[in-house]
């Protein structure tokens, strides 16, 4: 069995996974767009306008990872992962790139930064597109923070959707948040850099705890670590403020849960949560910044690291089949999504036609080829 699926909650860091022996910096930027990785799909048939490359290793099979998974306690390790091997930061093959994105991340997300960032993306009013159209974009994004996925983000969002369906059958809205979740991460097709996208976050301005991925290793040119107001236990915050009150480093997570707000999910308080603080690994994983959690915060912690679980242990080479599980998808956005349109006055002329669902995003200029894919 390749994945690593269970009921159990994760485990905490433990001092190998804090304490990371860094490795050495690339000094070239892999592409964001890596077409070995990308397999052929049926799904590809329904936007021609993108070509992708056939030429991938991994296998597309039609489902995840066996159900029979989900509730064993440990994993098979001969087929595949067990839970330990996750995550590991330590070495592997992807560690260069790994590492790189994050000593990038720490030393440009600075309380600045994340300010201008809020402000840029905060609006969602610049584009349209549907959230199928947003999800198969995801196909021309391979995360380089990631040392346990090498394959388009495409895949993750169907895998770890359909861990949570086989875990949780009668709550649909937890599998469209599994959907969902990292869709912000297109923003790494606009021009922004991985480091501002993708990977574990943590909050600027305030001292960072010590089970921030890297810690030790990748701050040291921050210009934040060097104010005075940034660097204390609570910084520029007031004890038990709340995470919705913390400016959290910048990246897909809250950018989607702008989008999400922005667009009026019909979806549960839970369901925004998961999504904008599925990737603060140092808090729902690692159990740092509690002086900042308010009551609500504690309330949500238990969904986010149930969420969590699917994230994470559903991530294996065996990849679903899109094209197969679309419809089920599809049916979902139609129950929990508005269809977005007439909402916005100051959407652009060229938004897709009045029948599809629309997604407001914020992108000032695509590239011509997600363009033509999008509105043709
Ligand atoms: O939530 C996950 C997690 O934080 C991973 O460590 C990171 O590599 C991914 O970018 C993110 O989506
Ligand atoms: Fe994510």
């Amino acid at each position: 069995m390749p994945c690593s699926e269970r009921s159990s909650a994760p485990g905490r860091l433990t001092g190998d996974l804090l304490s990371p022996v860094p490795a050495p910096v690339s000094s070239a930027s892999p592409p964001y767009i890596r077409p070995e990785a990308i397999n052929s799909r049926a799904g590809a048939a329904d936007s021609p306008e993108i070509s992708l490359p056939t030429a991938g290793r991994m296998k597309v099979v039609n489902v995840g990872c066996d159900p029979s998974e989900v509730y064993r306690p440990e994993g098979d390790a001969e087929n595949g992962k067990s839970k330990g091997d996750y995550r590991n930061f330590k070495d592997g093959p992807l560690m260069d790139r790994v590492y790189n994105t994050y000593l990038q991340m720490h030393t440009n997300q600075t309380v600045d930064f994340v300010q201008r960032k809020n402000e840029e993306y905060g609006g969602c009013h610049l584009r349209r597109m549907t959230i199928m159209e947003a999800l198969d974009l995801l196909d021309n994004v391979v995360d380089e923070s990631d040392p346990d996925v090498n394959f388009p983000n495409s895949y993750h969002a169907y895998q770890t959707a359909e861990g949570i369906r086989r875990a949780h059958p009668d709550k649909d809205w937890f599998h469209l948040v599994g959907l969902l979740h990292d869709i912000g991460k297109i923003l790494a097709l606009v021009g922004e850099p991985q480091w501002a996208v993708v990977g574990d976050t943590f909050p600027v301005g305030c001292k960072v705890q010590d089970s921030v991925v890297f810690r030790d290793s990748t701050f040291h040119n921050n210009p934040d670590m060097t104010n005075p107001l940034y660097n204390t236990k609570y910084g520029i915050y007031q004890p038990h403020c709340g995470l919705e009150n913390v400016l959290m480093s910048w990246g897909h997570d809250e950018y989607m849960y702008k989008v999400m707000k922005h667009n009026k999910f019909a979806l549960p308080q839970e369901a925004f949560y998961m999504v904008r603080f599925h990737s603060f690994y140092p808090w729902h994983t690692g159990g740092d910044y509690m002086h900042l959690c308010n009551e609500d915060d504690l309330r949500m912690l238990p969904w986010v690291k149930e969420f969590n679980k699917f994230d994470l242990y559903t991530k294996c080479g065996e990849l679903p089949n899109p094209s197969e599980l679309k419809p089920y998808y599809q049916s979902l956005i139609g129950k929990y999504c508005p269809d977005g349109q007439g909402e916005d006055e100051t959407a652009p002329k060229d938004s897709p036609p009045a029948s599809k669902k629309a997604l407001h995003v914020t992108h000032q200029s695509w590239p011509a080829s997600v363009n033509q894919y999008l509105y043709s």
